[in-house]
This record gives C-alpha cells, sequence and structure tokens, in this order.
C-alpha cells in the first residue's frame, strides 16, 4: 500500500485531531489513527489483497472480475446470471414466508426494540459505539436513488445518538452524497462500501482518514462510461456513480429484463479484471476487486478511534442489506457488538437482532438516547473539579 492511499492533512495527525469538533476530538485517539494506518501499511488488517487476492466477504463476495477468490461451487443448471438474478430478488423480497417460518426466524432474530432491556444489559458499563448503514436503514427504499432522503425526525435521532456515542454512516453511497442527506458534519463517514472513510471537521468537508482504493478511480470512471452506454437501450435501467464503486439499479427494470441487464453488465466487467461485482437491493454494485468491505470498514474506525482491544466497548451496527453482513460477521468474530438487521421478512444474516423498517431504527435510537440520558448523572449530581484554595 502506497502512502498516497492514506490521506491524512497536511497539518498532521494530532493537528488535525485537534481540529476535531469538541466530544468527538477525546475520543480520536491520534495514535490510534496512526496506530491503524501503519497497521494497514504492515497488512495487519491482512492487507488489502490486491486484485487477484481472496475475498470471503458475503456483500464482497466476488461473482467476477476478481480473478480473486474461488468461485462458489455452481448449481448444476443454473447460470451465475440466474444466481445474481436471484440474489437480486431475494433481496428485496416481496412477499414474506409463512406466519411459522417467520416466527422461527424472529426467534432467532428478535426484536431490538422488544428485547431493549438485554441490549441495555449488554451495553451497561461499556463504551457505545454506533454504526448505521443509510439506505433502508435511515431512510426508507424509494424507487429514486436521488429522493432517499431522511425525515427530520430521524437526523434528531441520529444527533442524539451522536451526542453520546462515537457515531458512523457505513454506506455504499459516496460519502458527499449520502452527507447531503444526513446533515451532520459531526459523524464520521464511510462511504463507498467503506472504502472512502472520513471523520468529523469543523470545515465544510469531512477530513480524509483512509481512501485504499484511490488508484481505482480512472478504472471506475471508465467503467461507469461503459455502463451507461451498455445499458441504456434498457427501460428503467440506471446506473449511479458512488465515486469508488458503481451502482447499477434494477428497481425500475421489467423483471423479465433483469437476466439481460446482469449479463449485459458481467459482459462489460469481462474489461475490467480489476472490479469485482456484488449484490445488493435491486442493485449489482460494481467495485475495487480488494479485500475490503464495510465489515474492514468498522475495525478501521474502532482501531482509529483507540478501541481496539477493549472489553469496555460495544459496537452496534445497524443495516439492511446484504453488504452489511460483512459488518455483522467482523462483530460476531470479534464476540463483541451487536449486529442488528433492518427486516421484515426472515433473511439469512449473522446479525443478532432485528428491527422492522426505519422507523423501528428511529425508535430504538431514541430509547437508547434515553437510556444513556437516564444513566448518566445530572450535572448537578456530577463531583466538582477541586478548586484551588485561595
Ligand atoms: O449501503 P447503503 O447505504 O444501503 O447503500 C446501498 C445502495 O443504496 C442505494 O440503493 C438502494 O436504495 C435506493 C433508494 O431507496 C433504491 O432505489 C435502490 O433500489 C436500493 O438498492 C443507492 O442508490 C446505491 O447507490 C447504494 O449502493
Amino acid at each position: 500500500m502506497s502512502n498516497q492511499d492514506v490521506v491524512l492533512p497536511d497539518m498532521g495527525i494530532a493537528a488535525a485531531a485537534a481540529a476535531l469538533p469538541g466530544p468527538v476530538r477525546a475520543l480520536f485517539a491520534c495514535r490510534g489513527a496512526a496506530g491503524a494506518v501503519s497497521s494497514l501499511r504492515r497488512g495487519a488488517y491482512g492487507g488489502l489483497g490486491l486484485p487477484g487476492a481472496a475475498d470471503g466477504g458475503a456483500g464482497g463476495e466476488p461473482l467476477l472480475g476478481a480473478r480473486a477468490a474461488p468461485a462458489p461451487a455452481p448449481v448444476p443448471g443454473r447460470t451465475c446470471t440466474s444466481r445474481v438474478v436471484e440474489n437480486i430478488r431475494a433481496s428485496s423480497p416481496t412477499r414474506c414466508p409463512a406466519v411459522d417460518e417467520c416466527d422461527a426466524w424472529t426467534r432467532k432474530h428478535p426484536s431490538a426494540l422488544g428485547s431493549f432491556d438485554e441490549v441495555a444489559a449488554a451495553a451497561t458499563g461499556k463504551r457505545i459505539v454506533m454504526f448505521m448503514d443509510y439506505d433502508g436503514t435511515l431512510s426508507p427504499i424509494v424507487t429514486d436513488p436521488d429522493m432517499a432522503f431522511m425525515t427530520a425526525e430521524m437526523r434528531e435521532a441520529v444527533r442524539g445518538v451522536a451526542k453520546h456515542f462515537p457515531t458512523a454512516i457505513v454506506t455504499g453511497r459516496c460519502v458527499e452524497k449520502v452527507c447531503s442527506f444526513v446533515g451532520l458534519s459531526e459523524l464520521y463517514y464511510a462511504g463507498s462500501h467503506g472504502v472512502d472513510i472520513k471523520g468529523p471537521s469543523s470545515k465544510d468537508d469531512q477530513m480524509v482518514l483512509l481512501q485504499p482504493a484511490r488508484e481505482f478511480l480512472p478504472v471506475i470512471d471508465k467503467a461507469f462510461r461503459a455502463l451507461e452506454e451498455r445499458t441504456r437501450a434498457t427501460p428503467g435501467a440506471r446506473v449511479e456513480h458512488n465515486k469508488f464503486c458503481l451502482s447499477v439499479h434494477f428497481r425500475c427494470v421489467a423483471e423479465k429484463s433483469w437476466s439481460p441487464l446482469a449479463e449485459q453488465v458481467k459482459a462489460v466487467l469481462r474489461d475490467f479484471p480489476k472490479l469485482k461485482l456484488t449484490e445488493g437491493r435491486k442493485v449489482l454494485e460494481i467495485r475495487p476487486a480488494i479485500m475490503w468491505d464495510k465489515g474492514r470498514a468498522v475495525e478501521f474506525l474502532l482501531k482509529s478511534l483507540g478501541f481496539d482491544d477493549r472489553s469496555d466497548v460495544l459496537p452496534v451496527y445497524i443495516g439492511d442489506d446484504r453488504t452489511d453482513e460483512d459488518a455483522f460477521k467482523v462483530l460476531k468474530k470479534r464476540g463483541q457488538g451487536l449486529g442488528i438487521l433492518v427486516s421484515k421478512c426472515p433473511k439469512e444474516t449473522d446479525a443478532s437482532y432485528s428491527l422492522q423498517d426505519p422507523t423501528e431504527v428511529m425508535e430504538f435510537l431514541v430509547r437508547l438516547v434515553e437510556w444513556k440520558r437516564l444513566r448518566s448523572p445530572s450535572p448537578a449530581a456530577r463531583p466538582r473539579a477541586v478548586q484551588p484554595q485561595k
């Protein structure tokens, strides 16, 4: 990894941290950030894996283009494209299975609201660090990706959370776009599926902490143009540029055209062996074929915040999509933290809890803040600083 991959302001880490807004400044342990960065250089995160290395993530499962991972065993009689299309369909189910099946799933992944006391018990005596996906988690899924606004109430809930806990948005969107939707500069943002990590800043722009895929920018631009050209004839198809990754949207495409569209995307990707393809909710994501995903971004941020190797930290990750599974897996593997899947229907997941939709996510956030507030001593009850004797 070259120095250029890690972009910190010229002013240096200590000064950069000093520029952070008050409550987060103390938490942004400079030595932690530097440690995280140098660990990356040393490959302590397992390295980034150049195209050609394995990528075992769930959302990051390379389907194409990455000479990387061993291909999953093909299902006889099914082409790779039909598997892609099935995954797209399964990620946004239109009907839930029978009640019994739903009940069994909910027993396995209980509601984080219904089990709030359990969540609170797990958080007692621990420092919560909040990670949240954007689309389908903080904002409802809508047909036009440019109109996926979050409500003012949700913004207040997130603002409240960030007052009490270090908070990051981890998303497939580019940071600039998601920042414009969220509108809170006090948060951390990990955009483009975690390859563009920015911290809070007192200035207008968020401060760049890590961009491990900068060298992919030209190839992403080229793939964007090729995909636009190739998919133009498919009514409803849309290619979204998320800076370090691209999304090909299927939501407004007639289902009979899904397979041909997936074929077109795959055909374009054949010319871009440094890129890989993953699936989301009625979307195909084209991403740099490096070993980096939302889970890695969570690990990086925990380390940057000085929270790595600490048993008194509770990372909480809330997400709704396949790419969020990489983060759920990381928490599961650490044996530390709570993964919460946002879904109305049963889905295979490594999350331990569930919430039905963004409205429930908001209720959960409000409840968490209220719980924290009640546990924090009031200013009057806080011990006073010892005053020097006159
Ligand atoms: O990681 P996320 O924050 O969940 O981002 C994943 C993708 O989200 C967006 O697409 C999804 O939401 C759209 C708006 O509700 C919806 O129209 C689309 O069908 C969904 O897949 C976003 O537009 C993509 O670029 C993100 O990669």
